[in-house]
């Protein structure tokens, strides 16, 4: 039975090149999704594409362009090679095959999901990589996920989706030893002198979470189970929620000017992690780990240090993805 058993991993995406006309199609279509942004149709559409898809894209693929590997490479965007290489470690840790897939460009899904299935896989265990349950990500996956397997209905194909990780024993473990391990190269805070640990999740409307998206609780839950973890206090340590996107209000602190008011009132270093992310991404090499911290220096910050996301490091696959998995299919 097991050998008809796929795992398949699927993250955010990125464009295709650092250009802008990648830009604009990988905006278009992210953007047109209905569970990230949902907005009647008559007002979004002439503001994304008389607004947005005008100005955006040509500043983005200046960031994407810090970012990436060799010029016009498809794979030189770092979420999607890490996501290649973290299927390719997980396959070697597992007796099932192991797929990749993107929610926005390519690979696509529903790619994927044919080469499952000519491969003979008839039971899709799907593990959208987002620790935190939200409408906005997950959801979709899913959404995009049931769509390309109506394709194969009436062929007993069973989907077992892993909804959430963010309070797994094994996920917060990893979490607090890459903070132990980055304090062990660089040294401890000191903490008598105000520095911080700063925790930064990336953002959603606020509005959803006022309509039932369990997603700042998860945030918060695996804040509290990771300083816990490190045995610090909520002194030494603060949540904030970075990538605030268009005018409404997204869940706050905003990361941005908490850390510019933490800089005024004398703290020296920050220490940041986004648990948020299992893939280091643009929005963590390029916005946390740049623009954030130009901004902590301009403010009288003195020391910022970025630890990166769990990406393809040997614990994340044979320990925090193995068990989450194995929790689902009970071997
Ligand atoms: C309404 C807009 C957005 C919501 C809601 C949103 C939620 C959300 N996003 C991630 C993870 C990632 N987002 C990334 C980039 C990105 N996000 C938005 C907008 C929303 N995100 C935009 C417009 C962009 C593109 C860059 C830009 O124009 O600023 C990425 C990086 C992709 C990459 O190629 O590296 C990730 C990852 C989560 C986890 C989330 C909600 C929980
Ligand atoms: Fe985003
Ligand atoms: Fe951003």
């Amino acid at each position: 039975m097991s050998a008809s058993i796929g795992i398949l991993l699927v993250n955010l995406g990125s464009p295709d090149a650092a250009t802008p006309d990648a830009v604009k199609r990988y905006l278009k279509e992210f953007l047109s999704d209905k569970r990230v942004v949902n907005l009647p149709a008559i007002l979004w559409q002439p503001i994304l594409h008389g607004i947005i898809l005008r100005t955006r894209p040509a500043k983005v693929a200046l960031k994407y362009q810090t970012i990436w590997r060799g010029e016009h490479h498809a794979d030189g965007a770092p979420l999607k090679r890490i996501t290649a290489e973290q299927a390719a470690r997980l396959a070697a840790e597992m007796p099932h095959k192991v797929y990749w897939a993107m929610r926005y460009q390519s690979p696509s899904i529903e790619s994927a999901i044919e080469q499952m299935h000519r491969d003979g896989i008839r039971h899709f265990v799907l593990l959208p990589m987002y620790p935190q349950y939200s409408t906005t990500t997950t959801l979709s996956v899913v959404d995009e996920v049931e769509r390309s397997l109506k394709a194969y209905s009436g062929q007993n194909i069973k989907l077992t989706t892993i909804t959430d990780y963010y309070a797994h024993p094994s996920y917060v473990k990893a979490l607090a030893e890459s903070v132990r391990s980055h304090w062990a190269k660089v040294g401890v805070p000191n903490w008598l002198a105000g520095d911080k640990l700063m925790v930064s999740f990336h953002g959603i409307p606020k509005v959803l979470v006022d309509k039932g998206d369990p997603y700042q609780r998860q945030c918060q839950a695996t804040f509290d189970a990771l300083i816990a973890e490190l045995g610090i206090d909520q002194q030494q340590a603060h949540i904030v929620y970075q990538s605030r996107f268009g005018a409404q209000k997204w869940l706050e602190p905003y990361a941005s000017p908490t850390l510019k008011a933490l800089a005024q009132a004398g703290t020296k270093r920050i220490d940041i992690l986004c648990p948020g992310f299992a893939a280091d991404c643009l929005e963590t090499l390029e916005e946390v780990q740049h623009e954030l911290a130009e901004e902590f220096m301009s403010e009288g910050g003195q020391t910022y240090h970025y630890i990166p996301c769990l990406n393809e490091h040997t614990k994340h696959l044979e320990q925090v993805l193995t068990s989450v998995i194995d929790g689902v299919i009970g071997t």
